[in-house]
């Protein structure tokens, strides 16, 4: 038991899986999990945890934006024992050249949250991936045939910008598109000595306004799983 989650001790894997969408997690469990069981269910952020290709693994719903993800990833890494932690989310594209339903790797995290500025005050840390997690990853979508972009990804506290133009100043730093956990995972992963990846697939995108359904965002991108599933458990 943790303050935010029902699991027994060691019910959780080392490797684990967070999609912000604790539907999603249902969906990743019962699809591609062996005999899947629930480890949580409080608050309903459900988690799950399994095996995938003979290797013990767990998804675990984090909800939406930094507040609510640091929670989750804390109380993983640090009441279960949470190795590698692979974020599996969706964002939105700043880009021309990054299209709806390619995958992004984020190998760093730029954030507009202040959770950084209460650690580190004027100084700025830099949140990055594992690299051997990214490189494997980026391995895997490669021999899949998806299109798959590995860069620089923001991090925001806020979906709805007062500003919709505000993403310009980001993308013309080669920013490529938005999510709302990846900054905190990077950076309690470095707190705390654990591996952390974001995969994300693109569910919308900030140019073109072309946009997915919810259905599809909580039950398909399939190839997005499968390549965080193969790098986190190949590489642990
Ligand atoms: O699809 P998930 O993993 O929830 O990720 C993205 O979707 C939510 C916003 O719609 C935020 O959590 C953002 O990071
Ligand atoms: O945080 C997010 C997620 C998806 N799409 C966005 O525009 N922002």
């Amino acid at each position: 038991m943790s303050l935010h989650m029902n699991a027994a001790e060691n019910q959780i894997a080392p490797t684990v899986l967070l999609p912000g969408d604790p539907r999603r997690a249902q969906h990743i469990a019962q699809t591609f999990f062996t005999d899947p069981v629930q480890h949580n269910d409080v608050r309903g952020m459900l988690g799950f945890t399994g095996s995938y290709k003979g290797k013990p693994v767990s998804v675990q719903g984090t909800g939406m934006g930094m507040a609510s993800a640091g929670i989750y990833i804390y109380e993983l890494i640090n009441d279960y024992g949470c190795q590698t932690l692979v974020r599996v989310g969706t964002c939105g594209s700043y880009r021309e050249d990054v299209q709806v339903r390619d995958l992004i790797l984020a190998q760093a995290a730029c954030t507009d949250s202040n959770i950084n500025n209460i650690r580190f005050g004027a100084k700025n840390f830099a949140p990055i991936a594992d690299f051997g997690l990214l490189l494997r990853a980026y391995q895997v979508a490669q021999a899949r045939g998806l299109r798959a972009h590995v860069g620089n990804i923001m991090s925001s506290d806020t979906f709805y910008h007062d500003d919709f133009d505000q993403y310009k100043i980001w993308a013309e730093f080669g920013v490529l598109g938005v999510e709302m956990e990846a900054a905190q995972l990077y950076t309690l992963a470095a707190k705390f000595g654990v591996r952390a990846l974001t995969v994300l697939t693109v569910s919308d995108h900030l140019i073109t306004h072309e946009e997915t359904t919810a259905e599809e965002r909580q039950t398909s991108f399939n190839g997005m799983i499968e390549v965080a599933l193969d790098a986190a458990l190949e590489t642990a």
